[in-house]
């Protein structure tokens, strides 16, 4: 049997009004993506502001008919088998509200695991199973309207799992949750796809999707533009490692030394000053070059005050691979 959650030729045109007379233009908000959502691994969609993350996400939730193409989830056909495609998937949406403020943590479980079709008794069991998993299990019976944002934000997610799915489609989860919160939720994503779920993560906090993400895609302007491993993407960027020496009282010789090491390996050396006055000299490839460039620099009579090695993030890469990358066609406000 075919698994996961599979994307072919994916496209969706919407009619909007425009201008005075309310003239009727139609914008394709996605072109023909087609994208995998394997079960076990969480899968990232990147894009830059309107590139389509949401549209996608709600044609592969079958939330939205693709205008083309189709979506799959482990067969089954979004469309024609919506309702067999619900009870293996489920959407998380870090920036709506989808819990009920009224009602306390145990009530809006039990009214989604209700609304699924579960019996009584296997309700209340997976209820307090989910805030057991989300750490709510002593606010469950506390009105949500007097959870924090982040308690609000974890019953989302339980929410989210009140019918066991097989895959989680996550748009911005962590959206304006503190630090600690987000990293709590996090490790709960890890576990679920440890437990052998598929998710698909929209975030733009890069560096969560390079720490859960095996694979990411990037679209831009609703079309596919490159996709990867967070480490492949900063290699197809051509994002290097970089080595940072920070050498104090520099003279005239230590920066010929440095020009000069650069000018033999035809590379380039960045050098600045920072605000104690130390020549700051940084260099790609530093596997290579750091010992010798340490070597040079004292021998040059150099005093090194700090060595760093960073490697590149797939925030630089993004920022780099979508650089120039069409805008989006679709504008409406
Ligand atoms: N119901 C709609 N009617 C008309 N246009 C729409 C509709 N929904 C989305 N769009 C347009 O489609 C394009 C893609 O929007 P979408 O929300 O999918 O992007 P996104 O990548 O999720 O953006 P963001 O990161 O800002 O959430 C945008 O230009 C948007 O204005």
């Amino acid at each position: 049997m075919e698994h996961g959650i599979i994307a072919r030729d994916l496209g969706k045109t919407f009619t909007v009004r425009t201008g005075l007379f309310g003239r009727r233009v139609e914008k394709t908000a996605v072109h023909g993506l087609s994208l995998e959502v394997p079960p076990g691994r969480v899968t990232g969609l990147l894009g830059l502001n309107g590139a389509g993350k949401t549209t996608t996400i709600k044609m592969m939730s079958t939330l939205l008919r693709p205008t083309s193409g189709t979506v799959r989830v482990d067969g089954l056909d979004t469309v024609a088998d919506a309702r067999a495609v619900r009870r293996r998937i489920n959407l998380i949406a870090g920036g709506e509200r989808m819990v009920y403020a009224q009602m306390t943590g145990r009530e809006n479980l039990h009214y989604f695991a209700r609304l699924y079709g579960l019996p009584g008794a296997l309700r209340r069991r997976r209820a307090q199973e989910l805030l057991d998993v989300v750490g709510l299990s002593e606010a469950g019976d506390t009105l949500v309207e007097r959870y924090s944002r982040g308690m609000a934000q974890r019953l989302s997610i339980a929410r989210g799992l009140v019918n066991d799915p097989d895959y989680l489609l996550l748009d911005e989860p962590t959206l304006g949750l503190d630090a600690p919160i987000a990293r709590e939720l996090r490790q709960l994503v890890a576990n679920l796809v440890r437990g052998g779920k598929g998710v698909l993560l929209t975030s733009h906090y890069l560096a969560e999707v390079e720490e859960l993400c095996e694979h990411v895609y990037v679209i831009s302007a609703g079309r596919h533009l490159t996709e990867g491993s967070p480490a492949e993407l900063t290699a197809t960027a051509g994002c290097h490692r970089t080595v940072r020496v920070t050498v104090r009282d520099a003279s005239a010789a230590v920066a010929a030394t440095v020009a000069e090491f650069a000018g033999r390996l035809g590379t380039r050396a960045e050098e600045t000053v920072d605000a104690d006055g130390a020549l700051v000299v940084s260099m790609a490839h530093p596997d290579e070059i750091a010992g010798p460039l340490v070597t040079a620099i004292v021998a040059a009579g150099g005093t090194i005050t700090d060595l760093t090695v960073t490697n590149p993030s797939l925030e630089d890469a993004i920022v780099t691979l979508t650089d120039g990358a069409p805008r989006p066609e679709v504008a409406v406000s």
